[in-house]
């Protein structure tokens, strides 16, 4: 990989610098402050005793103070109670002067040298010149950190991104393994890099921002890259936290430079790492709205308004928390496509390990395919880290090649770090995941009204742990009631299954569960379809029902309705729940055999688990083999709204998803 053509200077000089200065004050405090330094201050009467007593050979006054040495070592109590012993004294005459000082003194054969008054307040001197001081110091640290970046004085004009040339970048999509959808949404991209005029006439309409959200280590920044190196394009790579200095308006005005840099060589691609630590909600922070964070963004909002397509710029960002970003960012004409960049599955898992298997040396014994089957849950970044891990094992035991042990110990290693941070999930309950998700699918696939099942998943994505996914035939507008019956037994599946085989719930349900009870509520009071309520809208059907602001309206029904309707809430869940159980009972076969193919390859696709319930896959080779194994699930979407949200009181029908969130 190229190296990076700038890197920022460290902030360690300058506080060494401060430092420095703040040391030579002090010693220039020490300085100016003279003989006095060390003496011991002690009482004008106490001087005269030491006079008198002859244990005084020479003083020096100057205007009211009296200093001098003392022949023999004194003591003189101090402020704390115990004594010190001094040499050195320091005394001040009193205000109304003293004529019989001279003498007492010549009586004493005492030596005066009389010194010019130093009433010269050197103390403030000091103290008002440290301030201007530092301030001189700083400059000179900043004058010379620009004139060492071949800099103008005083202009803080810096990009701050990294610039890999045209063709200095060689990562390309084969070092990218899996998300297949999401380099297929990228091919447009490359191919109006390559040549935007001609991309332009054709009437392709290239998206200017691009945002890559998914956990950390799936290859974000990797498939960025690729883009750069298949387009072969200048790619200039940033992360958001570099915009953020301590200096207001530096970052707005990296983000310009920046831009301008981009521009002056395009086509080319900006690439912006964690757009999260500047991107996020505006107004949100403590200081008053008009921080530099806020600055930033905004330059970077102007930014990506103010270029035109045909400017042949690519902006691209990287994010794994998409949910707090400012959703100025994401209207159209900015961000406006998102791709998501999932985990890998066990599939891609295993193309990762043999992408940077590629310059090691592996035993004959070590199956690829078996190190992606033990490693759910991991990203791109901890597969490598395992091959990284199990070669230094290796190096230290000094073997030839990686052992089977070696790897054994590198996933035990890279586990126990994922676990501590809550990333994987342990084989109990992928099991349990696998045959939640599998009582969702099974019922979806067996009831007749339910909607066709698209594909079942319990690969992590996000927030879901596991997902099924169903897909209508057509977009709905009206639900009948058996569709909605049909519904609520599907989404009750997941508990269903908990029941049925651990005999246990789990509070991998909650989603389902709250779904369960909006249908339902809406069933009853706005549907007129309850038992009792037949034909009759009870809700006041302003959709506040959902958001539980109903305990605060008044309610235009009485207390005794109330509960009627929570009865027949309750009696709607109950037969859901039923019916989901008697459907898993009734075709158990299937429902096991969906759970092993989950465990097994954590993607089954509608049509496999549709053979299973109709009882066309003779054994479980059978599918095991025709299957689509494997399918990558990268989702893309655009934030325009187009993408559904699952199935919440089915208001949207272009997709039912019934997620269940960790
Ligand atoms: N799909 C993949 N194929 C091959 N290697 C991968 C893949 N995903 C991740 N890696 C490896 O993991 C490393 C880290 O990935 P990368 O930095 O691109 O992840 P990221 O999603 O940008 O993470 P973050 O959100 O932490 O910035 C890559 O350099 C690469 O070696
Ligand atoms: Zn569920």
């Amino acid at each position: 990989m190229p190296g990076p053509r700038e890197s920022s200077g460290g902030r360690g000089n300058m506080i060494i610098f401060i430092i420095a200065g703040i040391l030579l004050a002090l010693f220039a405090y020490q300085q100016f402050t003279g003989p006095t330094v060390g003496a011991q201050e002690v009482s004008y009467s106490e001087f005269r005793q030491e006079v008198r007593t002859g244990n005084v050979d020479q003083v020096t006054v100057q205007g009211q103070r009296v200093v001098g040495d003392l022949v023999n070592e004194s003591k003189t109590a101090t402020a704390e109670g115990d004594s010190t012993s001094y040499q050195s004294f320091v005394t001040y005459l009193p205000s109304f002067g003293d004529e019989k000082l001279m003498e007492l003194l010549e009586a004493n054969n005492v030596q005066v040298v009389t010194e010019p008054q130093s009433d010269f307040p050197w103390t403030l001197v000091i103290m008002g010149l440290l301030p201007i001081l530092l301030l001189f110091g700083v400059g000179y640290f900043f004058l010379r950190r620009m004139q060492s970046q071949g800099q103008g004085l005083f202009s803080v004009r810096k990009s701050k991104a990294k610039l890999f040339d045209k063709g200095e970048e060689d990562t390309t999509f084969d070092d990218v393994a899996g998300a297949e959808s999401a380099k297929e949404e990228m091919r447009e991209i490359i191919k109006f890099l390559k040549n935007p005029e001609r991309f332009e006439r054709l009437g392709g309409k290239v998206p200017k921002g691009v945002l890559l959200v998914g956990p950390p280590g799936t290859g974000k920044t990797l498939l960025a890259r690729a883009v750069a190196g298949e387009a072969d394009a200048p790619f200039f790579s940033v992360s958001g936290s570099d915009f953020m200095e301590m200096f207001v308006g530096v970052g707005a005005s990296r983000v310009r430079d920046m831009f301008e840099d981009a521009k002056e060589n395009s086509p080319a691609i900006i690439f912006i790492d964690e757009l999260d630590s500047i991107g996020r909600q505006r107004g949100a922070g403590l200081g008053g709205g008009h921080d530099e964070r806020e600055q930033t963004l905004n330059q970077l909002l102007s930014e990506l308004d103010g270029f035109e397509e045909n400017q042949g710029i690519v902006v691209m960002a990287a994010t794994n928390r998409p949910d707090i970003l400012d959703s100025a960012l994401t209207r159209p004409g900015r961000f406006d496509r998102q791709i998501t960049v999932p985990l890998p599955t066990k599939q891609a898992r295993k193309q990762i390990l043999e992408i940077h298997a590629r310059n090691k040396p592996l035993s004959d014994e070590i199956d690829l395919e078996v190190i992606a089957g033990s490693t759910p849950g991991f990203s791109g970044a901890d597969l490598e880290n395992l091959l990284n891990e199990a070669a230094l094992l290796a190096a230290r035991f000094d073997r030839e090649q990686i052992e089977r042990e070696d790897i054994e110990e590198a996933r035990d290693k890279v586990i126990m770090g994922l676990k501590r941070e809550g990333m994987v999930i342990d084989d109990e309950e992928k099991k349990l995941l696998a045959y939640h998700e599998a009582g969702h699918a099974i019922v979806a696939a067996v009831l007749p009204y339910a909607d066709p099942i698209h594909k079942v998943t319990i690969v992590p994505r996000g927030q879901a742990m596991g997902v099924t996914q169903q897909m209508p035939e057509k977009e709905k507008y009206l639900y009948r009631r058996e569709y909605l019956l049909d519904r609520l037994a599907v989404v009750m599946g997941g508990r269903a299954a908990e029941e049925l085989i651990f005999d246990t719930a789990t509070s991998g349900a909650e989603n389902d569960l709250k779904q369960v009870r909006q249908m339902a509520r809406k069933m009853v009071l706005d549907w007129g379809m309850g038992e009792q309520f037949r034909h009759i809208a009870l809700g006041d059907n302003q959709g506040r029902v959902f958001l539980g602001e109903e305990l605060a309206k008044g309610k235009n029904y009485s207390d005794d309705t109330a509960r009627q309707v929570d009865d027949e809430i309750r009696a709607i869940s109950e037969n859901a729940f039923q019916r989901a159980i008697d459907t898993l009972r009734d075709n158990q076969e299937a429902f096991d055999k969906l759970a092993d193919l989950l465990i097994e390859r954590e993607v089954v696709p509608g049509s496999d688990v549709l053979k299973l319930v109709n009882g066309n896959a003779d054994s479980f080779d059978d599918v095991l083999t025709n299957g689509t194994a494997g399918e990558d699930q990268t989702q893309s979407s655009r934030v325009d709204g187009r993408h559904s949200t699952g199935g919440e009181s089915g208001s949207d029908a272009s997709s039912n998803e019934t997620r269940d969130e960790s």
